[in-house]
């Protein structure tokens, strides 16, 4: 059935992208490759530039350098609905005096699409977001999660070479983001339909997408998978976006080969050979990278710490623990596996840090 709206799927590039908006820089240089049939996420804090770039690309931006393509072809010059670019917006813009029917139905009138096609394609894209029965309906009498699904039918009904997506669960509660993220994803799957979702939240961009464009202050910071950056994240700013980030203040010392981090305080942790240590670099580790330890516990092979707890989370499958360690705060995630944990807040500890997981990255 979702057949006919599928077509062959379009990249999209973006070359030495600059925008400002008056004497405010929001894009620097930007420069992207989405892939055929790719899930794509814009992650970034608010007011990094992504719903800018999003917009540049659907064309209701205009950027003072640099160009776009799609499917190969330049479209920096073409008014938004020459683009053949479907786009979803956060308020999802619907018609609330016709039926949900009409709604989808209207962008393919208005294209001209030929009558005996429009409906078998409204049919189709209100099937694939599971809407089928409800074309009768007036958005006012759907949930916000059904109209969500309405501004997505109507979009996808038009078949665009590109989907954009701009936050487009931040309406819907908690429950119902996740199982709408997992049906996007399902739909995008099927058609096989090129898609940018732009989100400040990083589960939503881990959980749904194929690869993530991390930006910062309308620079775009690294490109990878979910597990690439927050395996090997490129600087400080992507370690800390992605998942929790100890971040310990220090100097790198060199003895002969061996390379040692000194954090404040003097414990030297050793580092891995063949660790590149950018200039000014810092010491980075997760919270599942440490174990913690009653003090005065021995544990081979690894860094030992010495610190206070200073506070307690209980999150479920594990307990995280923030512990003073000269002068920086380190957050430990232990396992929980029943018991009421071993450490109390004020009591003396030992952090066990695993040398072969740390990283230096430059700030
Ligand atoms: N029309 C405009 N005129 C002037 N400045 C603007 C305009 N639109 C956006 N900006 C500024 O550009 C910067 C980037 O905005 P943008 O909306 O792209 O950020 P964002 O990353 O999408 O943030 P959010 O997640 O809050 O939507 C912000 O500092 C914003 O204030």
């Amino acid at each position: 059935m979702s057949e006919i709206l599928a077509r062959e799927p379009a990249g999209i590039r973006v070359e030495g992208v600059d925008l400002s908006y008056g004497a405010t820089r929001v894009l620097r240089d930007v420069n992207l490759e989405i892939r055929p049939g790719e899930f794509f996420a814009f992650l970034g804090p608010s007011g990094c530039g992504k719903t800018t770039l999003l917009r540049l690309i659907a064309g209701f931006n205009t950027a003072q350098r640099g160009r776009v393509l799609v499917g190969g072809q330049d479209i920096s010059d073409l008014p938004p609905w020459k683009r053949d670019v479907g786009m979803v917006f956060q308020s999802y813009a619907l018609w609330p005096h016709m039926t949900v029917w009409r709604n989808v139905a209207f962008g393919l009138e208005e294209r001209r699409v030929p009558r005996a096609e429009i409906g078998p394609r409204v049919e189709a894209a209100l099937k694939l977001v599971g809407l089928d029965g409800m074309g009768d309906r007036r958005p006012a009498q759907l949930s916000g999660g059904q109209q969500q699904r309405v501004a997505l039918a109507r979009t996808v009904a038009v078949r665009p070479k590109v989907l954009l997506l701009d936050e487009p669960l931040s309406n819907l509660d908690a429950r119902l983001r996740v199982q709408v993220r997992r049906e996007l994803r399902e739909m995008q799957q099927r058609l096989r339909l090129t898609t940018i979702f732009v989100t400040h939240d990083q589960e939503e961009a881990n959980t749904v997408c194929d690869r993530i464009a991390v930006m910062n202050e309308g620079v775009v910071q690294q490109v990878g998978t979910p597990m690439e950056l927050y395996d090997h994240p490129a600087n400080l700013f992507v370690a800390g976006f992605l998942g929790t980030a100890n971040i310990m203040p220090g100097q790198l010392m060199r003895d002969g080969a061996a390379q040692a981090f000194e954090i404040d305080g003097g414990t030297r942790i050793p580092l891995p050979a063949g660790l590149e240590a950018p200039p000014g670099a810092r010491l980075m580790f997760r919270p599942q990278d440490v174990a913690l330890l009653p003090p005065g516990a021995e544990a081979p092979g690894r860094r030992l710490l010495e610190g206070e707890v200073t506070h307690r989370e209980f999150l479920g499958a594990s307990i995280r623990y923030g512990v003073r360690v000269a002068g920086a705060e380190v957050l430990v995630d232990a396992p929980h596996t029943g018991g009421e944990g071993h450490l109390p807040v004020g009591a003396r500890a030992a952090l066990a840090l695993d040398a072969a997981r740390v990283k230096l990255l430059p700030g």
